[in-house]
């Protein structure tokens, strides 16, 4: 088992992202805070997407700007094409910039042309714009949507995904995101995907719980080398496209149940459980309802000894 693992906390963004209220700035931005405080070291903030499509980012730059900064805490936003990293761009000049962005290709021709409204060859080009935009002021964060299957197309190949990841390698990503985005995953797909992959660019898992099986995918990724994990508080959030055709609510793997199990398996994930719970109790605060953490009910998982292994 590894010693440590990052957590990237995605509640602000992939967590929000199909929301039907519009949450108000400042919630997010108290909420932002409440993870830094509970020590997660990358946080996913808010998306560029066109704020036409996606209202609920229609404050990207405002939270950008009212969230607390500290040293050692990145914090992400998401862009879908060169227009959003010119937004990016405008914050970062004007002193509130991301740290790091996501730039997103989908596995499927029709996932792509559904999310991003283009075709897979026309968002790499867009993409390629988007690395040279960025002119290296910027930690870049690939993600592959779809990774492990479509909800249009059904089965994915991995031998495309990985051809994604090392192009994203190529590009000069810092990290690449496996997006399961409708939650097909499963352990024996995890692995067999990371067995294909290639190159030595550390890589994200980016699993939602649509079907039950986020934690068991996390712990084969873990398992398979991976040390860096997006996951959302109270198991949040999904993608609206997936609404939209059928697949129902994907949340994204829960923050609080994932750390729990890490924990539970002396696997580090720096954070400080205490102000995670806080936190976790914060979010359900902030979106009126009880959301899907388990060990928010139950407590965390006690760390196991010699008598009770
Ligand atoms: C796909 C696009 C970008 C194309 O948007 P579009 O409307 O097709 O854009 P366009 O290029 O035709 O431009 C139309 C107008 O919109 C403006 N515009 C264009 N883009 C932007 C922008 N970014 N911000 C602000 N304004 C924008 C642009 O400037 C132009 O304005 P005009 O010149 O006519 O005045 C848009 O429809 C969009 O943002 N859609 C939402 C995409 C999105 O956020 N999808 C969800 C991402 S989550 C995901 O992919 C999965 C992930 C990451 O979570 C991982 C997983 O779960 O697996």
């Amino acid at each position: 088992m590894p010693d440590a693992v990052t957590i990237c906390e995605c509640f602000a963004r992939d967590g929000l992202q199909h929301e039907p209220e519009f949450v108000p700035t400042a919630t997010k931005v108290a909420l932002l805070d409440s993870f830094a405080d509970a020590g997660f070291r990358r946080i996913e903030a808010t998306s560029y997407s066109h704020p036409e499509r996606v209202p609920g980012f229609s404050d990207a730059s405002e939270v950008l700007t009212k969230i607390r900064r500290r040293p050692g805490v990145a914090v992400k936003a998401t862009c879908p094409n060169p227009r959003a990293v010119r937004r990016a761009l405008a914050d970062l000049d004007a002193g509130h910039g991301a740290d790091e962005l996501s730039l997103l290709v989908s596995a499927s021709e029709s996932h792509t042309e559904r999310n991003l409204r283009t075709s897979r060859a026309g968002q790499w080009e867009r993409v390629e714009e988007m690395v040279r935009l960025a002119g290296g002021r910027f930690k870049l964060v690939g993600v592959v949507s779809v990774a492990f299957g479509c909800p249009f197309e059904g089965a994915v190949d991995p031998g495309r995904v990985a051809e994604d990841v090392a192009r994203f390698a190529d590009l000069g990503a810092d990290l690449v995101t496996l997006g399961d985005t409708t939650g097909v995953a499963t352990p024996p797909s995890v692995r067999a995907l990371f067995a294909r992959l290639t190159t030595a660019v550390p890589v994200v898992a980016h699993f939602h719980n649509t079907r039950g099986t986020g934690i068991a995918n996390a712990v084969a990724a873990l398992e398979a080398g991976c040390r860096n994990f997006d996951t959302a508080m109270g198991g949040v959030g999904g993608h609206p496209s997936a609404i939209r055709y059928g697949a129902g609510l994907t949340g994204n793997v829960c923050t609080e149940d994932l750390v729990s199990l890490f924990d539970a398996m002396g696997v580090d994930t720096g954070l400080d459980l205490g102000l995670l719970a806080k936190a976790s109790a914060a979010c359900e605060e902030a979106l009126g309802r009880p959301l899907h953490s388990m060990v928010a009910r139950a407590g965390f998982t006690p760390t196991p000894n010699q008598e009770n292994p």
